[in-house]
């Protein structure tokens, strides 16, 4: 592993030496443990801790397979899923192993007794497998966290259909937040040249889903001037969707839970602002009763912030505990766009409002890989910007974890693999400068 640390960190390594360098036989790689995924019965959600559960294990490097890339990871990023598979939830991700592992012979590499995490990673490319053309060895990349097998006419038009559509590091083996990672080669991109390595690995999954959910014609096909209702706006998700609101030259109305917040939204550029802490929005009487005129005092709010105005268009993941009040505060032939339920995931809401006045909910999950290509290309012109704030260490990824599932985190978190401080990977100092402010946002907050 120091030879190929060696050989990333000098400026004289060529293509070749990367395909001559000998590949280890293991590597450290966060896990969760198959024989470990009932030891939360009976907690609740919030009380099911990460840093049980998540391993950091040396594991065989796997057998490289046609049209798929072995990167060496220099850092990676905490999502929100790796959160869901370290406490088992709302399943475990075994299942998705074990199912992906019956369908052929090569699959069954990533059908074992641990799960490498993550769906994040810039790095280096170490290896290509047959039938790769478009990557060679030294390449420096961040990938995609979409993986396809394009078998099935279903996914031809859009790649998020095809039946064989998986997470990659969620929905399949040997993840980012390891020292290796397997990818198919249709994940690789180009590492934006002025951002470190744990900057570039920060934005990938979190923009590529903004990006499709919100901008894409596949999601909201967001315009100039639409009335954009963000949750979490500082948060993975949201301080994307924030910045694609800004810079789309939409009006974001931004929802976050503190003044601190408020105050990054503003940095952002972000002006309507509510602190749903402050204003103390009580959604829910109870476990099963939801209260409109709670509903109805957010819609008001938001009017004394838009001149009067109601929402085009929610940006929703937070899920049962704010669907109701995202369907009603939508204006008449309004979109609510949700791409995951952080809160519960059977939502109720009141369909009249939804119904008579013909607005539409549109179901929104990762990107294509077009989506991915285009969401990266504006963080690689400094369009959009990385929102990081921590970065950990590989050993302390299980605290990552935990800060983002007790929301402890602002925008994203950063982990380092085989990166050995923060900082390192810039190509491009001149544009980098131009934006060091931007790209500095979040950090240290
Ligand atoms: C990029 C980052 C993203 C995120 O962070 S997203 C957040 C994290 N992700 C999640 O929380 C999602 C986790 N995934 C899940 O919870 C589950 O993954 C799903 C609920 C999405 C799906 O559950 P499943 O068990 O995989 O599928 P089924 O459809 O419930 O069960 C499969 C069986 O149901 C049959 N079936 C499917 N559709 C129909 C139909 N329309 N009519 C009749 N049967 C149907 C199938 O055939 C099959 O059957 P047979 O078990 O016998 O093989
Ligand atoms: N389908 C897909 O492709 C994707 C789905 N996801 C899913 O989206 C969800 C969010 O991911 P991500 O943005 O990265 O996570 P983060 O935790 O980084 O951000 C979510 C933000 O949502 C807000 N929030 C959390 N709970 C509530 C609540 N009950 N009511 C209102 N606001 C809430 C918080 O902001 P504040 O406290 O400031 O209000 C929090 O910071 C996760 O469930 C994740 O799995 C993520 C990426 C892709």
């Amino acid at each position: 592993m120091k030879e190929i640390l060696d050989a990333i960190q000098s400026p004289d390594s060529t293509p070749a030496d990367f395909a001559a360098l000998p590949l280890p036989e293991s590597y450290r790689a966060i896990t969760v443990h198959k024989d470990e995924t009932e030891m939360f019965a009976g907690l609740q959600t919030r009380d099911k801790d990460p840093r049980k559960s998540i391993h950091l294990d040396d594991v065989p490097v796997p057998e490289l397979g046609p049209g798929e890339a072995l990167v060496a990871v220099m850092a990676s990023s905490v999502n929100y899923n790796s959160v869901w598979t370290s406490i088992f939830e709302p399943l475990s991700t075994f299942g998705f192993l074990e199912r992906y592992g019956r369908t052929n012979d090569l699959a069954k590499r990533h059908d074992l007794p641990y799960h490498i995490i993550g769906s994040d990673l810039a790095g280096v490319v170490l290896r290509t497998g047959p039938g790769v053309n478009a990557w060679k060895p030294g390449d420096e990349v961040v990938a995609h966290c979409l993986s396809v097998e394009m078998e099935s006419s279903d996914g031809h038009n859009d790649t998020m259909l095809d039946p064989e559509q998986r997470i990659w590091g969620f929905e399949t083996n040997f993840g980012g937040l390891a020292e290796v990672a397997l990818v198919k080669s249709n994940q690789l991109m180009p590492k934006p040249g002025h951002l470190s390595w744990e900057e570039a690995a920060a934005p990938g999954l979190v923009n590529s889903t903004a990006y499709r959910q919100l901008v894409s014609r596949n999601g909201a096909a967001m315009k100039q001037g639409d009335n954009v209702l963000i949750w979490g706006a500082s948060g993975g998700l949201g301080s994307y969707a924030t910045q694609f609101a800004l810079a789309g030259g939409a009006n974001p109305i931004c929802v976050v839970s503190s003044d601190q917040k408020a105050d990054i939204c503003r940095s952002m550029g972000a002006e309507a602002i509510i602190d749903r802490n402050a204003e103390d929005y009580k959604f829910w009487k109870d476990e099963t009763t939801q209260d409109p005129k709670e509903w109805k005092r957010f819609g008001k709010r938001i009017r004394e912030l838009t001149g009067g105005e109601d929402i085009d268009i929610v940006f929703e993941h937070p899920g049962r505990e704010t669907f109701g009040a995202s369907v009603f505060v939508t204006r008449k032939g309004g979109t609510i766009t949700t791409c995951a339920s952080t809160s519960g995931y059977m939502h109720e809401y009141d369909n009249r409002y939804l119904w008579m006045s013909l607005k539409r909910i549109i179901g929104s999950h990762f990107a294509n890989y077009r989506e991915a290509w285009e969401a990266n290309r504006l963080i690689a012109k400094g369009k959009i910007h990385p929102t990081l704030s921590k970065v950990y260490s590989l050993e302390e990824t299980g605290q990552a974890a935990y800060d983002v599932h007790r929301n402890l985190h602002q925008g994203k978190v950063g982990v380092l693999c085989l990166a050995p401080e923060a900082g390192l990977g810039v190509r491009d100092e001149e544009m980098r400068a131009k934006h060091i402010d931007a790209i500095n946002r979040f950090r240290n907050i």
